[in-house]
Parts: C-alpha cells; sequence; structure tokens
C-alpha cells in the first residue's frame, strides 16, 4: 500500500521522521544538504531552532520518503529542539572527530532522547562528522564503538559532507532499520541488536 499527503505529492510506502542531534558547529546541517542537494557549501550561519529537508529514495523496491529534523545544536534553541523529539521515528547522534568535546555531550545527548522522545524512539544511530580532516582526528572510531556498545546504539559511521563520505549511508540504514523494525513489529518479533559499521566507505565489519 502507498500513501499520498496530496494529489501532486509522489506517493510512497513510508515515511520516517529523522532528527538530527548534537554540538553546536559538528556539520548536521552540511551533511543534510549534502544528503538533499549532492553539494557542499561552507555555511557561515548556526541553525536557528529546527530545519526540514525531505528526500524520497528507493530501498528494495519500497518508497521511502524521509523527512529529516535538523536541529540548533546552539544552548539557546534547547526548548524548541525538544519539543521535536517527540514524534520522531529515528534520531541520529552526530559529533564531530576533530573536537573530543563535541564526542564527549553525545552522552547528555542520548539523556535528550530518552526524555524527550517517544518510547519507541530507537535506534539512535551515531555518526562522526569531518572524516577528511582526519589528521586533526580527536576521536578514535574504537572510542564511538565502546560509547555505542555501552549505549546500544545502532551503527557507527564516519562521514564526510565535505568528501560526500558515508551521507547517504547513515540515512540509508537509518531507513532500512525502521522498516525491518515496523516488518518485524508487524510479525510480533523482537529486532536485532546493535549493528557498527567501519568507518570506510561501503565497509561493514566490526568494532572490535
Ligand atoms: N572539513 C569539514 N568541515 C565540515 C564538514 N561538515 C561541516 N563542516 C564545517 O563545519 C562548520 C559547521 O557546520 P554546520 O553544518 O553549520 O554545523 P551544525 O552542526 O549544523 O551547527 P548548528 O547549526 O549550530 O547546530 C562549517 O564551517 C562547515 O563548513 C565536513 O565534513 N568536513
Amino acid at each position: 500500500m502507498s500513501f499520498s499527503n496530496s494529489g501532486s505529492e509522489e506517493a510512497f510506502d513510508y515515511l520516517f521522521k529523522i532528527i538530527l542531534i548534537g554540538d553546536s558547529n559538528v556539520g548536521k546541517t552540511c551533511v543534510v544538504h549534502r544528503f538533499k542537494s549532492g553539494q557542499y557549501h561552507e555555511k557561515q550561519q548556526n541553525t536557528i531552532g529546527v530545519d526540514f529537508t525531505v528526500r524520497s529514495l528507493e530501498l528494495d523496491g519500497k518508497k521511502v520518503k524521509i523527512q529529516v529534523w535538523d536541529t540548533a545544536g546552539q544552548e539557546r534553541f534547547r526548548t524548541i529542539t525538544q519539543s521535536y523529539y517527540r514524534s520522531a521515528h529515528g534520531a541520529i547522534l552526530a559529533y564531530d572527530l576533530t573536537r573530543r568535546s563535541t564526542f564527549e555531550s553525545i552522552p547528555h545527548w542520548i539523556h535528550e532522547i530518552e526524555k524527550y522522545g517517544a518510547a519507541n524512539l530507537k535506534p539512535f544511530l551515531f555518526k562522526g562528522n569531518k572524516s577528511d580532516v582526519a589528521e586533526n582526528r580527536q576521536v578514535l572510531f574504537e572510542d564511538a564503538c565502546t560509547l555505542a556498545e555501552k549505549h546500544g546504539l545502532l551503527a557507527v559511521l564516519e562521514t564526510s559532507a565535505k568528501e560526500a563520505q558515508n551521507v547517504d549511508e547513515v540515512f540509508t540504514l537509518m531507513a532500512k532499520e525502521l522498516i525491518a523494525r515496523n516488518t518485524l513489529h508487524l510479525h510480533g518479533e523482537h529486532p536485532p541488536n546493535s549493528i557498527y559499521l567501519d568507518s570506510r566507505p561501503g565497509h561493514f565489519g566490526g568494532c572490535s
């Protein structure tokens, strides 16, 4: 069965609302822009509140409409952004792998999701951005894996909005997981535990 919001819009099988969360300047907006337009722009302004982006994908023969809510990382917008958690189906936690403090904020963001998100707001996907400047790396992939395992997060991916590394993969993986969970739910089964992805594009491996 396919759905459409209005006659003029493309029909779809699934609509997923995915919220993107993390400290200011980790590159959330640039990643969303890369996902939507395939382009990279050095962004000058911080996000104010929440920005919406929609992109449709075809996954395993199904039309999937992904609505990304790009939230402001700045503290002063926290009350606005928290109000969007409740209706999200999936959450992506982002940090800047060249800035350790943004990684250390991740437990705080997990707490926010648990506090303000719906009870079934799982899985959280976990991504480190700016892998193109890995020479300035302050967060090891292994450290991210350890944190993800500790909190039962779905995946660890390292992305670059600048060099288009793993950007589509983040959203595709999230959508596939949400479809799988939806299907399992319909069949009364439980979803599997976490998946971990190596930082190299297209390489699906374990953390250890
Ligand atoms: N080298 C590099 N720089 C990036 C990348 N992605 C974003 N940036 C830069 O990081 C800065 C912050 O990017 P934004 O996308 O505005 O960050 P944000 O997380 O949306 O910030 P808020 O809107 O304040 O929450 C900008 O100067 C970008 O050009 C990347 O993949 N590689």
